[in-house]
């Protein structure tokens, strides 16, 4: 059985490390490099901060499965088992970094029977570090964290993304969704640039809720955790529920704001995390 106070221990120790690179990196050529899409961006920080990560936990926990994100780019399996598996997002905000504008994270997620268990996202630039434990609460920089009770989505700050995806057709859903709600109207509509930091806003209670289709595993599962554990709800943008493979999600203060949102979004599918690599 694994000591989940050591594994957060060394995940909030190794992610320090990694904010340190990323800092470091800032002030340095950042030489660009394309994933997916011409809009899907990847740096050699990204790739250099995955291995550090990885390695560390290698030595410390050999046993442990991982799905990084640049690992999972350069072709491993991205395939979440029983097993404990370290879920990694180096760089969480590649194009913020790139462009340094200030919100980057590094979010580290720890599973077991597909359940994450160990929740650390690493606000690197603002150096906020928010961490959660099944049942044992969130917090950033130890001091607790909790959601808004606003149930009102019209007096609500939404947060969102727009991702990589420029397919027309896709492109049309995101802004249907996003004119939905704007016109409620909402407070405002925001976005941080990171998945993972739009979920601290959440669990911080000064975002209400956040949803975006076309996420990733590695994005949102430290985060779903710091979530919930601030007493916010998760589900799908479907108003099912949350499925950390399925490249959808809803992260909201309480199920009113959720369910609201629900109504509003346009829902599409992108291909799963877990589906199997697309023979060209
Ligand atoms: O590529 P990356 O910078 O790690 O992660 C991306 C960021 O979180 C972005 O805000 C979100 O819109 C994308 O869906 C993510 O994939
Ligand atoms: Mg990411
Ligand atoms: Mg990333």
């Amino acid at each position: 059985m694994a000591n989940l106070q050591s594994i957060m221990d060394h995940a909030v120790a190794v992610a320090r490390k990694a904010g340190e690179v990323v800092r470091e990196a800032l002030s340095d050529d950042r030489k660009v490099m394309m994933k997916s899409s011409a809009v899907d961006l990847v740096t050699q920080t990204d790739q250099k901060v995955e291995q550090l990560i990885i390695q560390s936990v290698k030595e410390k926990f050999p046993s442990h499965r991982f799905i990084g994100e640049e690992s999972v780019a350069a072709g491993e399996a991205c395939v979440l088992t029983d097993d404990p598996t370290w879920i990694i997002d180096p760089i969480d905000g590649t194009t913020n970094f790139v462009h340094a504008f200030p919100f980057v994270a590094i979010s580290i997620g720890f599973a077991m029977n597909k359940q994450v268990e160990v929740g650390v996202v690493y606000s690197c630039l603002e150096d906020k570090m928010f961490t959660a434990r099944r049942g044992k609460g969130a917090f950033c920089n130890g001091e607790p964290l909790a959601v808004s009770d606003q149930t009102d989505i019209q007096q609500s700050i939404i947060s969102t993304e727009f991702g990589a995806n420029r397919d027309p057709e896709a492109v049309d859903k995101i802004f249907c969704s996003l004119r939905n709600i704007l016109s409620l109207p909402v407070h405002g509509v925001r976005g941080a640039g990171t998945a993972a930091i739009n979920m601290c806003l959440v669990a911080s209670g000064c975002v209400e809720g956040y949803y975006e289709i076309g996420v990733h595993v590695w994005d949102i599962a430290a985060g779903s955790l710091v979530v919930s554990e601030a007493g916010g709800v998760l589900m799908d943008v479907d108003g099912g529920e949350l499925d950390l493979m399925s490249r959808r999600i809803i992260a909201a203060n309480n199920r009113s704001i959720a369910e609201r949102l629900v109504k509003e979004i346009t829902p599409f599918r992108p291909p799963r995390d877990d589906s199997p690599p697309q023979k060209l």
